[in-house]
């Protein structure tokens, strides 16, 4: 598919996301990504027409909270509010709605803001993110930079490779001043029993498994946009 038609995809999940769960008077967690930023322009649009008022954005990065002024979104801090609930992309989403984020950088606060929103989160994505089983692509996991390479072993030795995310030649910093370990597992047929194993690794802050935080997933394809609640 192009690249227009793949932003079309991500805007219209967006859309109908903010359509169908964001009411006038809300804290909505405002998540990050490509997917998410366009949640966070039809806020701002419909903030902007009248359709929707008092609706204040909890931030879950830098790009996001500076995405949401732009767009006229008014913001909120964590330690003000507790959002109602969270909308965020995903990078798989498996049949059960649990979900690996994190390819974006921004896993920690996202996973801290998704936790506190009292209704979770609402997913939103392009086809292309479902799978059968999560572990398609990497788990990032979160890490202390204070040996890192300690830390990298005791993922290792959980049955994944992990690499250093690196932007050029340096490693990438999160807003949080982490660094992102990229895990390769060959497969994750357990994802409640994987995210308890890597929580045990010291440094290891937090892993991108979202499991049981997503109440719905809005998904584009080029037929139309399906809904699904979890159970
Ligand atoms: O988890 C994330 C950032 O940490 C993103 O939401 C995830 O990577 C999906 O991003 P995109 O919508 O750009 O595909």
């Amino acid at each position: 598919m192009s690249p227009d038609g793949m932003e079309r995809l991500k805007r219209a999940a967006a859309r109908e996301a903010v359509d169908r769960y964001v009411e006038s008077g809300m804290v909505v967690g405002l998540g990050t990504g490509t997917t998410a930023s366009w949640a966070v322009r039809r806020i701002g649009e419909r903030l902007l027409e009248g359709s929707l008022s008092g609706v204040r954005g909890v931030p879950t990065s830098e790009y996001t909270a500076a995405l949401a002024r732009e767009c006229g979104v008014p913001l909120v801090s964590l330690s003000e509010r507790r959002p109602e609930l969270t909308i965020d992309g995903a990078d798989e989403i498996a049949p059960d709605l649990s979900v690996i984020k994190g390819r974006g950088g921004a896993l920690l606060r996202e996973k801290i803001v998704a936790a506190a929103s009292r209704r979770g989160v609402v997913i939103v994505a392009d086809g292309s993110k479902q799978v059968s089983l999560l572990g398609n692509g990497p788990l990032p996991v979160e890490v202390e930079p204070f040996g890192w390479e300690a830390t990298a072993e005791a993922l290792a030795a959980l049955g994944c490779e992990p690499e250093l995310r690196r932007v050029k030649t340096q490693p990438f910093v999160t807003d949080g001043g982490h660094y992102t370990l990229d895990c390769r597992f060959p497969g994750i047929p357990d994802p409640p029993g994987l995210a308890c194993k890597i929580k045990r690794v010291p440094g290891a802050l937090e892993c991108g498994l979202f499991v049981g935080l997503a109440r719905a997933a809005v998904i584009a394809r080029p037929e139309g946009v399906e809904v699904l609640e979890a159970a």
